[in-house]
């Protein structure tokens, strides 16, 4: 997969792929569905239109960080879904004050010389959000590319969405959330420097950041780990810590990772990290011995939970 950061001036073979257009905040099972249907709209090379920053956080960058997963976790997923050219747009004052024509006819039309584009149904686009999946299809007329409109799927009730994602995350609901998404929610990242307390506790924890990133709920969770560099590349299982620490002061909350019958350095190493299941909230202890004792008793549930995986 090729990456383009702009719209202008790409080289002729990147231009006249069939795309896909939206956020695809965690890729989940309704975003896939827009993605194969721009596959299957014509023979041409599969594309996606995506932003960066994310525009949320382009119009309200003090909110609380509410994404999924950054940009490169983003395209990492896309990449293996087969799409060929991510066109990551930045996301700033002149794309979003671009009229929806503008939109259609300098980026889609002009810049990229896209074929087909497929929206789902809820897509709005230009400043302030004033054109709708209709008003594309109008312009692409016009202007000689094909739209498609993908309709919101969902299981059972319960619409796909990014949103519901979230709020099954941030309620320890990781079953609910690997529904919508087709895949374990996964924090990535590289393994950062921490107070080195774990090794001493017997329970070494690889230290992830979560900065930028939606948390979900605080606490102890069984955990899936891809150690994806380095000499101890693989997959193993884990227990892990979400939170603050309120045994050693509140901290900024980070991920920390304890990885089963492992004992290899893994500074530097990039992980991802999958949560599978919520066991408990984080708790400040009498002591540390109670609290390796209850890390023992964690790790123990984790292994039976993930026993078979
Ligand atoms: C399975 C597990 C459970 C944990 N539970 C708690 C907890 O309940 N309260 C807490 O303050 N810290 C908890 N922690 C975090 C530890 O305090 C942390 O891993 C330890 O301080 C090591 O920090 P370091 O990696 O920065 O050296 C837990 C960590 C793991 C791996
Ligand atoms: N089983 C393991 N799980 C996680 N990290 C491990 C493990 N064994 C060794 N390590 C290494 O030990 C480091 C963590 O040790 P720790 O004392 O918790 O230090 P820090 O505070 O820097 O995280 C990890 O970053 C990793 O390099």
């Amino acid at each position: 997969m090729r990456i383009h950061h702009d719209w202008k001036a790409l080289p002729p073979d990147a231009r006249g792929a069939s795309v896909a257009m939206g956020n695809f905040d965690g890729v989940h099972l309704g975003h896939r569905s827009v993605i194969d249907a721009a596959r299957a709209a014509c023979q041409a090379p599969l594309g996606v239109i995506t932003f960066e920053p994310h525009p949320r956080e382009f119009f309200a960058p003090d909110a609380p960080a509410f994404r999924l997963m950054n940009a490169e976790s983003r395209a990492n997923r896309l990449a293996r879904l087969g799409v060929e050219h991510l066109y990551e747009l930045p996301f700033d004052a002149v794309l979003a004050g671009l009229a929806p024509e503008a939109f259609a006819r300098e980026v889609l039309a002009g810049g990229l010389g896209v074929r087909h584009v497929t929206v789902g149904a809820d897509f709005c686009f230009g400043r302030q959000r004033s054109g709708d999946a209709r008003m594309l299809a109008q312009l692409g007329r016009d202007l000689g590319f094909e739209v498609t409109v993908a309709p919101l799927i969902g299981d059972g009730g319960l619409q796909y969405s990014s949103t519901a994602i979230r709020q099954a995350l941030a309620q320890g609901r990781t079953r609910d959330a690997e529904r919508m998404l087709g895949h374990w929610h996964r924090i990535d990242g590289a393994v950062l420097h921490g107070d080195k307390r774990g090794r001493d506790l017997g329970y070494p924890t690889a230290n992830m950041a979560v900065e930028g990133l939606h948390l979900p709920a605080l606490g102890i969770y069984a955990v899936l780990v891809d150690v994806l560099t380095g000499p101890d590349r693989g997959s193993y299982k884990g227990v892990a810590s979400l939170g603050v620490r309120p045994m050693f002061g509140e901290n900024r909350p980070n991920l920390e990772v304890h990885v089963f019958d492992f004992t290899a350095d893994l500074y530097g190493q990039h992980l991802s990290v999958a949560l599978v299941e919520y066991l408990r909230p984080e708790a400040r202890f009498d002591s540390l011995d109670a609290l390796v004792a209850q890390m023992d008793r964690d790790s123990a549930q984790a292994r039976e939970i993930l026993a078979t995986r």
